[in-house]
C-alpha cells in the first residue's frame, strides 16, 4: 500500500451530540459552532443528530419543516465549506410536494449537497405503558438507499429506526461501505435496551464501523432522547461514546484495521449468496 493510500485509510470522525431547543435559530448557530470545534480537532467527517434543528415529535415536524435548499441546509453547506469537512447534517423535517420527510442532507467539503437520505423505515411503535410514537401520522417514508463516496471510504446513511433493519446495513456493506452512519434519537425505553446492542450488531455482522449521533437528553421535552452517541469498530467494540449531555464524540477510523478483521474472520466473503441474497431494488 502506498503512503498516500495508507494516509487516506485513516481519518477522524466527529459525532455531535447537540442540545436541541425549540428555537431553530439557536439550534443552527450551536450546530455551526460545534462543527467548527470538531474540524479544529482534525475531523474530516462530522455528523449531527436526527432532528437537529427542531424538537423531535409529530406535533413539530410541519412547523419546523423546510424545503431543500432552505435555511438549515444553507447553514450546513456554508459550514461544510468553511471547515472543509464532509458533513452529515443529521436530519431535518423536509417539506416537498405537500409531503413531509425526515431527511438527512450530506455535504462535501466544497459545500456541495452530495445527497439526501429520507428515512426509509418510519418509527411507529407501541410499547404499552412506556412509549407510543407514530411518525407515519405526519411523515412519509423515503424509498431510496443512500451511499456516498469520500477519499477515505464509502459511507452508508440511515436514520435512527433504520438501524433496526439488518438487511439495509447488509446491503450498504455489499455496496462497499466501510462506515455506516445513523443520526438517531432513541428514547428512555428502547435506548437502554437496544441502542448500543443494535450498533454493535450491525458493526459485527458486516465487519465495518458504525456511528450514531443523538440529540443530548432534555428531560423537559415531550420526547426524551437517550443520548449516548457512539462509534463502534468492525470487531464490534465501542471505541468512543458519551453520556446524556451535549458533547462531541471523536473516533479515529482505520480502514486497514477493518481489512485486517475481515482477513482474520472472512465472513464477508463466506456468505452463501448462492442460497440467499439481499439485493437492492432501487439505488441512487
Ligand atoms: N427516532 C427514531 O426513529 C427512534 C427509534 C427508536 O427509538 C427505536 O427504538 O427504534
Amino acid at each position: 500500500m502506498s503512503t498516500l493510500a495508507r494516509a487516506m485509510s485513516k481519518f477522524r470522525l466527529a459525532v455531535i451530540q447537540l442540545h436541541v431547543t425549540n428555537v431553530k435559530r439557536d439550534n443552527l448557530s450551536k450546530a455551526k459552532s460545534l462543527i467548527k470545534e470538531a474540524a479544529g480537532q482534525g475531523s474530516k467527517l462530522v455528523v449531527l443528530p436526527e432532528c437537529f434543528n427542531s424538537p423531535y415529535g409529530t406535533g413539530f415536524f410541519r412547523e419546523y419543516a423546510e424545503k431543500i435548499p432552505g435555511e438549515s441546509t444553507k447553514m450546513l453547506s456554508e459550514a461544510a465549506k468553511e471547515n472543509e469537512v464532509y458533513l452529515i447534517g443529521g436530519s431535518i423535517p423536509e417539506e416537498d410536494g405537500g409531503k413531509l420527510y425526515n431527511t438527512c442532507p450530506v455535504f462535501g467539503p466544497d459545500g456541495t449537497l452530495l445527497m439526501t437520505h429520507r428515512k426509509i423505515h418510519l418509527f411507529d411503535i407501541d410499547v404499552p405503558g412506556k412509549i407510543r410514537f407514530q411518525e407515519s401520522e405526519t411523515l412519509s417514508p423515503g424509498s431510496a438507499f443512500s451511499v456516498f463516496e469520500t477519499p477515505f471510504c464509502k459511507v452508508g446513511v440511515g436514520i435512527c429506526y433504520d438501524i433496526r433493519f439488518a438487511e439495509l446495513a447488509q446491503l450498504y456493506s455489499k455496496m462497499g461501505c466501510g462506515l455506516l452512519v445513523y443520526p438517531g434519537a432513541f428514547n428512555m425505553t428502547t435506548g437502554p435496551a437496544h441502542w448500543e446492542l443494535l450498533q454493535r450488531a450491525r458493526a459485527l455482522d458486516n465487519q465495518l464501523y458504525v456511528a450514531t449521533a443523538s440529540p443530548a437528553r432534555d428531560e423537559t421535552s415531550s420526547y426524551v432522547a437517550w443520548g449516548h452517541s457512539t462509534v463502534v469498530n468492525p470487531w464490534g467494540e465501542v471505541i468512543s461514546t458519551t453520556g446524556s449531555e451535549e458533547a462531541v464524540v471523536y473516533a479515529d477510523i482505520d480502514l486497514q484495521y477493518m481489512a485486517e478483521v475481515r482477513r482474520q474472520i472472512p465472513v464477508t466473503v463466506q456468505k452463501r449468496d448462492d442460497l440467499y441474497a439481499v439485493n437492492p431494488v432501487t439505488e441512487r
